[in-house]
């Protein structure tokens, strides 16, 4: 990025649990500069501070306190050289796809696009290659684009998931075998979520659509992106070297941080010992962060050796909330290795990895900035 320039950016969905993190993190950014909010029908024409629901433990910065807040109609964008989306998924897929249309840059939270053959699933520690298909996005739109593309980030339960599975995959190769049991903080959905009664003194052990979610998103994620015959890119869903996945999912009681127990199995014979594993865990470093993305982790995984951790409560602001922590890695009975991890659903689970896909896209010149 050039010196002292900073790009204009929109916030779909602005007065959300994570259009608020966008806010905040936006805010302070060095690259980007918060032009345009966008929220329903309901909040349009109100200036922000009268539209949100506030519920950050840091004031609403004064960069949007007396933003009025638009429709989400591209129209009321196109000074934006990229939108951020946080919008719920039942408008969502019209809404962003709008905006593609108008040939804007949109870095989406929701599921919607999320399973599109053109659509890089992004989580951006782990694939940020995968930005390479945006090309062909713009390509096969009717019209061409030259600048519009939808790019999703992924689940947030399976963004925290991905992170080590792709350190343990650059450390040791394929993956054969994953189970995957969650334990999903309240906000993950949304405000004002599931009700006191149904969650206070209590698990639930069903989150609609997310286990699916996490067994089909792993596998885009975590694979290649291969070209055909006639130069076509596609998604191989780690076909080279196939991935069975299993995933439970669970709401407990906590507010911020998602944590997971995960068990796998390598296809490595002998597996890697656990002493190797938290090693390579420890040593994975991100192409986020060696292009200098403002927003990247300095450090991605934090290895703990006491035996109590990681907890959402001590653990879910590492790295500014854009880390994951680990720990407990220790010999599986059934598969080779299991261990936790954590990750802030709101920071790297949503708005942190949007804007760090953001950041690539901006280094990768795949944005002109
Ligand atoms: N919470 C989390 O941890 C994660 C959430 N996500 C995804 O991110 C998205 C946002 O989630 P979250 O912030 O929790 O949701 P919220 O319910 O908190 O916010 C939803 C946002 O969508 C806006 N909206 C609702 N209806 C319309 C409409 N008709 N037109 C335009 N805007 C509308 C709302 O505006 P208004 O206030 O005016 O109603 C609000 O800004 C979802 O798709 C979710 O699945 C992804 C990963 C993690
Ligand atoms: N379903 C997740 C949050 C979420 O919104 O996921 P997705 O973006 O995949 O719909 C949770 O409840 O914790």
């Amino acid at each position: 990025m050039e010196e002292g320039r900073r790009i204009n950016i929109g916030i779909l969905g602005a007065t959300g649990t994570v259009g608020q993190r966008f806010i905040t993190l936006l805010s302070k950014h060095p690259w980007f500069i918060i032009h345009k909010l966008g929220a329903s029908p309901r909040s349009a024409g109100k200036i922000y501070p009268k539209a949100a629901n506030w519920k950050q433990a840091t004031p609403i910065p004064s960069a949007v306190r007396q933003m009025v807040v638009h429709e989400c109609k591209p129209d009321n964008f196109t000074d934006c050289a990229i939108v951020f989306s946080g919008l719920d998924a039942d408008v969502a897929g019209d809404i962003e796809a709008a905006f593609r249309a108008a040939d804007i840059a949109l870095f989406s939270n929701a599921k919607n696009y999320r399973r599109d053959p053109h659509v890089p699933l992004i989580v951006p520690l782990v694939n940020p290659s995968h930005l390479s298909i945006i090309a062909q996005q713009r390509a096969l739109h009717s019209p061409p684009l030259s600048k519009g593309f939808i790019v999703t980030n992924a689940n947030c339960s399976t963004t925290g998931i991905v992170i080590p599975l792709a350190a343990l995959e650059k450390a040791f190769g394929p993956l054969e075998q994953l189970l995957v049991t969650t334990m999903q903080a309240i906000s993950g959905a949304g405000y004002p979520g599931v009700s006191s009664l149904d969650i206070l003194d209590n698990i639930v052990p069903f989150i609609s659509g997310e286990e699916e979610k996490i067994e089909w998103e792993t596998l885009k994620i975590l694979g290649g992106v291969v070209d055909d015959d006639r130069g076509l890119k596609s998604f191989d869903m780690h076909a080279r070297h196939p991935l069975r996945v299993s995933a439970a999912c669970n709401r407990v009681p906590v507010i911020d941080g998602h944590t997971a127990t995960v068990s796998v199995r390598f296809a490595q014979r002998p597996p890697p010992s656990p002493q190797q594993v938290r090693e390579a865990l420890a040593a994975f470093t991100t192409d986020a962060q060696s292009l200098g993305c403002p927003s990247a982790p300095v450090h991605t995984i934090s290895v703990h050796e006491e035996p109590d951790r990681p907890q959402p409560r001590l653990d879910r602001y590492y790295q500014e909330g854009a880390g994951v922590s680990v720990g407990r890695v220790r010999q599986c009975p059934v598969l080779d290795i299991k261990f936790v991890v954590l990750a802030n659903n709101v920071s790297i689970g949503a708005a942190t990895s949007s804007i760090i896909n953001a950041e690539l896209a901006v280094v990768k010149g795949v944005v002109q900035a």
